[in-house]
């Protein structure tokens, strides 16, 4: 959702004080790895739903929300990086400037290593880029996969990652085996990921707190809709906020229904037409394509009520301006 730098909010806010005193704690973190780390079944595994938005636009899931970890204690979003590739090309280093953008907007910087694969050049270049990444932001070395592999191999694993960490002179928070397919440390590595988020209010602060995961996931959905095919007219300041999801009503049991109220905002007025299209129909065609998403999401159906919005009557109202990620 874009709302990275709320990260930075004012600290120490005593209203968000979790029980025992502990100040509460929020921040964004990022999982790297080269393809197949196991990053998405490591995200699923921490959040605990099998829910991962993808996205075919890697552009736009720079910022995507991937899943949020709720403690009484902390508030911890994963979101999505576009992946770092040794650049070929202009355009492949301009990639990695996004990437390296993003890194150094997060809290955290989960680096995935598989367990079964001997460290390899791949390894190295994302670690050469972690190398630079400014000292304070946290660097955890995550060995994925540990159910692969002999203790002694992952023993060994541990070991080369730490010396590669002193060969490069990045400093790792914590270095930590975890099996996301076999639920294996992967609590123990939410518990030391905590630590070392900033203190900070929860940054997805209404509503229900079982619901809100959901609620975010909704609107990343919507977003992502919304912006197909109108990537080049529209910026990416598209901002999408859940009003309310209810199940409707006096419904027979094995007929659910879901009321999901969603608003599109828009930057300006002018937007509004690209949004909803000639006679409404891109809004219809954004409004059917989530709601099927929407639908396998949360696995039931849904009556989704879209309205688009401009943002800029909300200007002066910093929580809203918080929700919608400007
Ligand atoms: N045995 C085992 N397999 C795993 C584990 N975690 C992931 N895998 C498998 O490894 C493969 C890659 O996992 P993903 O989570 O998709 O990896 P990724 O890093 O998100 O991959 P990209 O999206 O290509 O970057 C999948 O087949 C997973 O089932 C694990 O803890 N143990």
């Amino acid at each position: 959702m874009g709302g990275m730098n709320a990260s930075s909010a004012p600290a120490g806010d005593t209203e968000d004080r979790a029980p025992g005193d502990a100040p509460h704690r929020s921040g964004f973190a990022c999982f790297v790895g080269r393809p197949n780390a196991g990053k998405s079944t490591l995200t699923n595994a921490l959040v605990g739903t099998k829910v991962a938005i993808t996205s075919n636009r890697p552009q736009t899931t720079r910022h995507t929300v991937r899943g949020i970890v709720h403690r009484p204690e902390a508030q911890l979003v994963l979101v999505d990086t576009p992946g770092l590739h040794k650049p070929r090309t202009l355009l492949g280093e301009r990639l990695n400037d996004v990437v390296r953008t993003t890194w150094s907007e997060v809290d955290i910087v989960g680096f995935c290593l598989p367990a079964d694969q001997k460290l390899g050049p791949g390894d190295r270049f994302i670690a050469a880029e972690l190398a630079g990444l400014k000292k304070r932001t946290p660097k955890v070395a995550v060995i994925t996969k540990s159910d692969l592999v002999p203790g002694d191999v992952l023993a060994a694993q541990l070991m080369a990652v730490d010396r590669l960490g002193k060969e490069l002179g990045i400093e790792w928070a914590e270095i930590i085996p975890v099996s996301a397919t076999e639920g294996s440390q992967v609590g123990l590595l939410g518990d030391l990921l905590v630590p070392l988020l900033p203190e900070g209010p929860p940054l997805y602060p209404d509503g229900d707190l079982t619901d809100e995961p959901e609620q975010v996931m909704v609107a990343e959905l919507i977003r992502e809709a919304a912006l197909e095919g109108v990537r080049d007219e529209l910026p990416h300041s598209i901002a999408v906020v859940v009003e309310e999801m209810l199940p409707r009503e006096d419904r027979p049991a094995d007929r659910p229904l879901l009321d999901v109220h969603a608003n599109i905002f828009i930057e300006r007025p002018s937007q509004k037409g690209i949004v909803i299209g000639p006679k409404g129909r891109r809004l219809k065609e954004v409004g059917s394509a989530s709601r099927k998403h929407i639908e396998a999401l949360l696995g039931t159906p849904v009556y989704l009520d879209l309205h688009v919005k401009v943002a800029k009557d909300w200007q002066r109202d910093p929580k809203q301006l918080r929700r919608l990620g400007f």
